[in-house]
């Protein structure tokens, strides 16, 4: 059947608007059919000889490394800098999900209650379709596909939409790892595409990375079958909690990395400075003189800017509309958010305190957005940080180890700081949250987890039973 003229993707570049990429939405049958029919070799292959090929994909990118991170800096606007600390973190995820792997999954020899020998093994699931976001679409996407494949799945992976020719550069460089075209594919498309795919009866397993509105659409539209393993990596309305401290530079330092790195696009990102009477005067002024000296610009800008655009005009439309909107119901702007032009999607760091607005509205708004809470003291400051239906990242700036074991004790959420961002997680260990954030299925080191599951077997060589009780004599 002819394709609809609906079909046609573009992608553009945040900074200029220039339209950089235009392409077809992919064919979900025959993705699924491919990976389906490349699934049992792979599965197959030997681990060592699978660890091999990540490992030459590795090295691929190294070798791509600079014409990746300038593909990766355009097609999202962040700075050159941070992108290429994002093909860094594509090379690690390597050797880090092999560690995981053997770790977490694997095999074991198990002390066996009964006679013989038990073990421990794990098997893929199968088909497995990955969903990416844009703020991170390589390291994110790539975070479910290294594991994936070093657990012997394949992947159809479906870039976001927005940044459809890094998702395509990712894969290009498993490919000319040697990884066949059936094991890892990309798949063009938007919203329906993931649909289909994650409906799709030969989809073994769906791992997505994006906005708790599609991950909670996912898991409504799966709710009747069991069998597919889900991994759903959401965002956050993050807190960062200041209590007095003397390093009232370095605290503001970190809510500046926590609130506009990456534009304030993390899922991890500080959403909300919650701070104590008694530290408000010195640390809220101190953020504000810090965030005016930022340099917003474009990616590829001398001096380097900071910060970049968000992704694109509508993204920008909906966050000046929320300033406004927190600013009608009683916020008190501390720093308003400026768009320099208004044909781009480039945005300042915006600070407003919210804490005259009775019912604040608990939603994630990605990118340069900080909103101020003032409370009375550490227990309140508990409590509003917990304030939201989401649970990714925390911090507190401040205080002393029992102040933090009460926060740690506390605070609902799955990366819980001490005087370091909320942001900035480690591959090197679980990454997920809890309420809206996640399924309870860590990213990351923990990624291992979602991408086998364990079969435990007791054998011997030759059966050897008998029957001690309930017989008749012969
Ligand atoms: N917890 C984590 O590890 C991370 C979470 N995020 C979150 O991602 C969001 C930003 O990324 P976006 O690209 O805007 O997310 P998004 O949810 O709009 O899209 C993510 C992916 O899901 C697809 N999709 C959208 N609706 C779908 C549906 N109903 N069924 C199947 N697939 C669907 C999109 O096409 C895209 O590939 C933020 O909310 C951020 O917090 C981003 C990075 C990391
Ligand atoms: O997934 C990993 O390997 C580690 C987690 C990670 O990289 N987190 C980053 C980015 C998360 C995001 O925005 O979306 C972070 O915490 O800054």
């Amino acid at each position: 059947m002819p394709r609809e003229v609906s079909d046609i993707l573009k992608s553009y570049e945040p900074a200029t608007g220039k339209e950089i990429w235009q392409g077809e939405a992919g064919d979900v049958e025959q993705a699924v059919a491919r990976s389906r029919e490349a699934f049992p070799k792979w599965a197959t292959t030997p681990l060592a000889v699978r660890i091999e090929m990540l490992r030459r994909f590795a090295n691929v990118v190294r070798k791509h490394a600079d014409d990746f991170a300038e593909l990766i800096a355009r097609e999202t606007g962040k700075p050159l800098w941070e992108a290429h600390t994002e093909v860094q973190a594509v090379v690690a995820k390597v050797d880090i999900s092999v560690t995981a792997y053997a770790e977490r999954t694997g095999q074991k020899k198990l002390d066996s209650a009964l006679q013989g020998s038990a073990a421990l093994r794990h098997k893929p699931h199968g088909v497995m379709a990955v969903l990416g976001p844009y703020n991170f679409p390589a390291h994110l996407p790539n975070g479910h596909i290294v594991p994936a494949l070093i657990a012997g799945n394949t992947v159809v992976f479906k870039p976001s939409e927005k940044t459809p020719v890094v998702g395509e550069f990712l894969v290009r460089c498993l490919h000319e790892a040697g990884i066949d075209d059936g094991v890892a594919q990309v798949l063009h498309g938007g919203p329906e595409e993931g649909k289909q795919l994650v409906a799709h009866k030969s989809v073994n397993g769906v791992l997505f990375t994006g906005s708790a509105r599609a991950g909670i659409a996912i898991n409504r539209a799966l709710a009747s079958d069991p069998s597919k393993i889900v991994a759903l990596e959401m965002g956050g309305n993050n807190p960062i909690v200041a209590i007095p401290t003397p390093k009232i530079e370095d605290a503001a330092a970190t809510i500046i990395q926590s609130a506009f790195t990456t534009a304030g696009q993390r899922c991890t990102a500080a959403r909300r400075l919650i701070v104590t009477a008694d530290f408000y005067d010195e640390i809220v002024p101190a953020v504000r003189a810090l965030a005016d000296r930022l340099i917003l610009d474009e990616p590829f800008a001398d001096p380097a800017p900071f910060m970049g655009p968000v992704i694109d005009n509508e993204t920008a439309d909906l966050l000046s509309e929320s300033f406004l909107a927190l600013m009608s119901r009683g916020g008190r702007p501390i720093k308003h958010l400026k768009r320099p032009d208004p044909d781009l999607p480039l945005l300042s760091p915006s600070i407003i305190d919210t804490t005259e607005i009775e019912e604040r509205p608990d939603i994630e708004l990605f990118g340069p957005l900080l909103q101020v809470i003032k409370v009375e003291d550490f227990d309140a400051a508990i409590s509003e940080a917990n304030n939201t239906r989401y649970g990714l990242s925390a911090s507190l700036l401040g205080g002393q180890p029992k102040d933090f074991e009460r926060f740690w004790t506390q605070i609902r959420a799955g990366i819980v700081n001490w005087n370091r961002p909320t942001n900035g997680a480690s591959s090197a260990a679980p990454f997920g949250g809890i309420g809206l954030s996640g399924n309870h299925r860590p990213a990351a080191f923990y990624a291992a987890d979602y991408c086998a599951y364990p079969v435990t077997s007791t054998e011997m060589v030759q059966p050897r039973a008998s029957i001690g009780v309930g017989l008749r004599d012969k």
